[in-house]
């Protein structure tokens, strides 16, 4: 857990910064204009050692964290309880200038370490909206869709086609047919996307572009749900039938082979699997080649993971994509081959850190001698990580960050679950019931995996940017949760 006495070491050098006021919108403060940024990097690092402004993923907050006037938080130039009192909790809160700058730092770090062409494409499974989107697209990534749904949302907000991959280890022919309409690189997972494909061949206007998935058998250290490239994996052909695929390619006129794709997990903090990824890519790359498939890119995956607690440490994405990129070149020249595009596709690293998430505390309960529990508005409903993986994260009062962190409370979430805790154990100032709590690092696999369980609303979303915010996901309401019931006549209560 984070220290919450450095912590407030800083908040309380930080709300001496004087802001100076631009104009506000309702829930918003004042623009930070004057704020000088070295000072605030300075009275960060006590709570982030290693605040890195190159690399988001290797910090706990969003690059605009800072406090207001009042010494409140505040994200994107708006102060989080504003925003809560606008929007209402629990609230997810991202921050566009941190997304931008880890789209940059992908790309820059592509183009810099690469000498040949590359692209990044968004895993949007993070965190698939149309604001989301967009503001990839307009960042000039590629995005990576696992189903009509993320397909469509990547469309509609404005992702060239030609710029986004369907990946699914169990797509419906109705998901591939849509790809293919829409010109949409398909990755086969397995023979029955192949199946599939060719019974919705005639209709194609032209060849749909392929990419293959195989599991390279490497294993890294992550949590075993989010493994993905071992052998004993539901991802991708089995390394073994490669040829065989290969050559059952050949005959596929309607099919254009592309790509090669693997990816071998996710919150991976080694570099050295990824490294090892790159010759077994190499060899099957070699092996496409030689058998007459003229494959031009070769797909890495994505994995790179975040610091969500301060003793994370995560490698930089320029350190990541240096590490991949120079293991895929020199991989190729050991193989004489020509150099092939280079892709990749972050989710987590991408967007995990431009995200916070705004609660509400609720009920508390001492039990003496044992723990007192905080509760909050929301819960695994919104953030289903800590139950899922036992996931770990950092939390802060929104409105009295610098205030003394006296006291160890777990934070409960309020679903019918003993197992729902979002934070075990971690250190705060005393809360009472209407106190915020923002959580940190909640950009990737919250909103995306959040259920309606309890029959409880999702929460809305908000894009904080220099100072202004736009609501960029209507909050549920219950009554939205009724939508698709339907009460048989028969059941229909007599009045
Ligand atoms: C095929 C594929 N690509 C990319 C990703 C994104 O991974 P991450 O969010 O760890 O970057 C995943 C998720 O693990 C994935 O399954
Ligand atoms: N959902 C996982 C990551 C899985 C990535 C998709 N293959 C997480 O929250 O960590």
């Amino acid at each position: 857990m984070t220290s919450i006495s450095e912590s407030r070491a800083a908040a309380m050098v930080m709300s001496s910064e004087t802001v100076t006021g631009a104009e506000s919108r309702p829930g918003q403060s004042p623009v930070p204009s004057a704020q000088p940024a070295a000072a605030v990097a300075a009275a960060l690092r006590p709570f982030e050692p290693e605040r890195d402004t190159a690399s988001p993923n290797r910090n706990l907050t969003p690059l605009t964290t800072a406090l207001d006037g009042e010494g409140r938080l505040q994200v994107g130039g708006c102060t989080l309880s504003e925003l809560a009192r606008t929007y209402g909790t629990p609230l997810y809160v991202l921050d566009e200038a941190t997304l931008r700058a880890t789209c940059r730092a992908y790309r820059q770090a592509l183009a810099a370490a690469y000498p040949g062409p590359s692209l990044a494409l968004y895993a949007s499974k993070a965190n698939s909206s149309l604001a989301i989107t967009a503001i990839v697209a307009e960042e000039g990534l590629g995005l990576d869709a696992v189903s009509a749904g993320e397909l469509l949302t990547a469309l509609g907000g404005g992702m060239p086609s030609e710029r986004i991959v369907l990946h699914g280890n169990n797509k419906s022919r109705e998901e591939l047919a849509l790809a293919a309409v829409q010109g949409v690189t398909v990755v086969v997972d397995n023979w029955r996307d192949l199946e599939l494909l060719a019974e919705l061949s005639p209709s194609f206007e032209q060849p749909v572009r392929l990419m293959l998935r195989f599991t390279p058998g490497i294993e890294c250290h992550t949590h075993e749900y989010i493994r993905t490239g071992h052998l004993d994996s539901k991802f991708g052909f089995d390394p073994d039938q490669l040829e065989t695929v290969l050559h059952h390619l050949l005959g596929c006129p309607w099919a254009q082979l592309t790509g090669l794709h693997a990816h071998i997990g996710s919150q991976i903090f080694e570099l050295q699997p990824h490294r090892d990824l790159a010759g077994v890519m190499a060899d099957a790359l070699k092996l496409a080649r030689d058998l007459g498939h003229p494959v031009t890119d070769l797909n890495v995956g994505g994995g790179l993971g975040i610091r969500y607690v301060a003793s994370d440490d995560p490698p930089s994405i320029e350190a990541w994509v240096r590490t991949v990129a120079e293991a895929v070149a020199e991989a190729c020249r050991q193989r004489s081959l020509e150099l092939p595009r280079l892709l990749c596709e972050p989710g987590r690293s991408l967007v995990a850190t431009a995200g916070v998430t705004v609660y509400t505390v609720g009920s508390r309960k001492e039990i003496p001698g044992m723990r007192t529990y905080l509760a909050v508005d929301g819960g695994m409903s919104d953030n289903p990580r800590p139950i899922t993986y036992q996931s770990l994260y950092t939390a802060l009062l929104a409105d009295r960050p610098g205030a003394e962190a006296s006291e160890t409370v777990t934070v409960a979430g309020k679903h019918c679950e003993s197992g729902d805790v979002l934070l075990r154990d971690i250190a705060l100032p005393p809360a009472t019931s209407g106190d915020l709590l923002a959580v940190f690092a909640t950009g990737a696999y919250n909103a995306s995996m959040a259920s309606n369980y309890n029959r409880i609303p999702r929460p809305a979303a908000v894009l904080v940017h220099e100072g202004l915010a736009d609501l960029v996901q209507r909050r549920e309401q219950p009554e939205d949760l009724l939508r698709y019931d339907v009460l048989p006549a028969r059941l229909t209560p007599v009045a």
